[in-house]
């Protein structure tokens, strides 16, 4: 595989000051709340959401009945658009597949050794093979985090680039777990890596470690996918992931979306919410009463 110059990257290395991060975010907060904080903006958080299940205990009947939810969700909320996807580990991507009678929503899978990414790569594209083989279309990796720590970012990109390789036609959204990164310099990095090395999103965190999406690293990597844009005319997508589960939570992070990246990103097409908690509570917020449909 052709190795990418990572010194001739322009702009790998980026300073940021946490505290003036975190004071422009309030200020984008403050800026953006009155319109963010709206049913119409609940309903379009709700269309970007991967409804996720991922845990070490779900039955093949448990993905049947995930699913039955969104396939029934048309005929419940006639008004409202479906989520985005439905996200699970690759074991229940077959019976998800074949449940899955409603148009317009695709199968994300976690894959590549999800969540700790450790194991050989060729483990991990194999993986990603059958998984798109079995139906996903859609394929959420991680980095090999400890690489990206210990300062091997050539191993980091050529991962990436092998990973995007096996998924085929499938999207590849590419999980930095910002918050073990910590540092918004490492956040940069990770996210021009993964963008160079073909990522159709990147991706806050796995849901598995703490902490998991925070808008510090949300602001950063919108920076980055901004950057990125401006460079070379690619959009890539955004999801925060991990730990959002409240409406006014969600809100927060569309403000940071749509203030640093703009209207083209706030559709299902370049924007997610991956969460396995956060859709009843939108629907609570948009129908008025406590709701718990899916
Ligand atoms: O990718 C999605 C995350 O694992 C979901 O995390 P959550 O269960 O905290 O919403």
């Amino acid at each position: 595989m052709k190795e990418m110059d990572l010194s001739m990257m322009k702009d790998f290395d980026r300073n940021f000051s946490l505290d003036a991060v975190k004071k422009d975010i309030q200020d984008i907060i403050k800026r953006q709340t009155e319109v963010c904080n709206t049913p119409d903006y609940y309903k379009l958080a709700l269309s970007c959401i991967d409804l996720t299940t991922l845990n070490a205990t779900d039955t093949q009947d448990k993905g049947v009945r995930f699913t039955q939810k969104v396939n029934e969700f048309p005929s419940a909320y006639p008004e409202l658009q479906n989520v985005a996807a439905i996200c699970v580990y690759p074991k229940l991507v077959k019976t998800v597949r074949e449940t899955l009678n409603v148009e317009g929503v695709n199968l994300a899978a976690v894959s590549g050794c999800f969540p700790s990414s450790m194991t050989f790569i060729d483990v991990k594209c194999k993986e990603t093979e059958l998984t798109v083989d079995a139906g996903a279309n859609e394929i959420d990796i991680v980095i090999p985090i400890g690489d990206m720590l210990s300062g091997d970012y050539q191993s980091v990109f050529n991962e990436i680039k092998k990973h995007k390789s096996a998924c085929g036609d499938a999207h590849l959204k590419v999980i930095l777990e910002s918050g073990v990164l910590h540092d918004p310099e490492l956040i940069w990095k990770a996210s021009l890596l993964s963008m160079h090395a073909g990522a159709d999103f990147i991706k806050t965190s796995t849901g598995k470690m703490d902490p998991a999406a925070t808008l510090e690293a949300a602001y950063v990597m919108c920076h980055a996918i901004s950057y990125f844009y401006k460079e070379t005319g690619k959009k890539v997508g955004f999801k925060p992931a991990g730990g959002i589960t409240e409406t006014h939570e969600a809100v927060d992070f569309l403000c940071v979306v749509k203030d640093i990246l703009g209207n083209d990103w706030l559709s299902s097409t370049l924007f997610r919410f991956g969460a396995s908690r956060l859709a009843n509570n939108l629907l609570t917020s948009i129908v008025g009463e406590e709701t718990k449909f899916f």
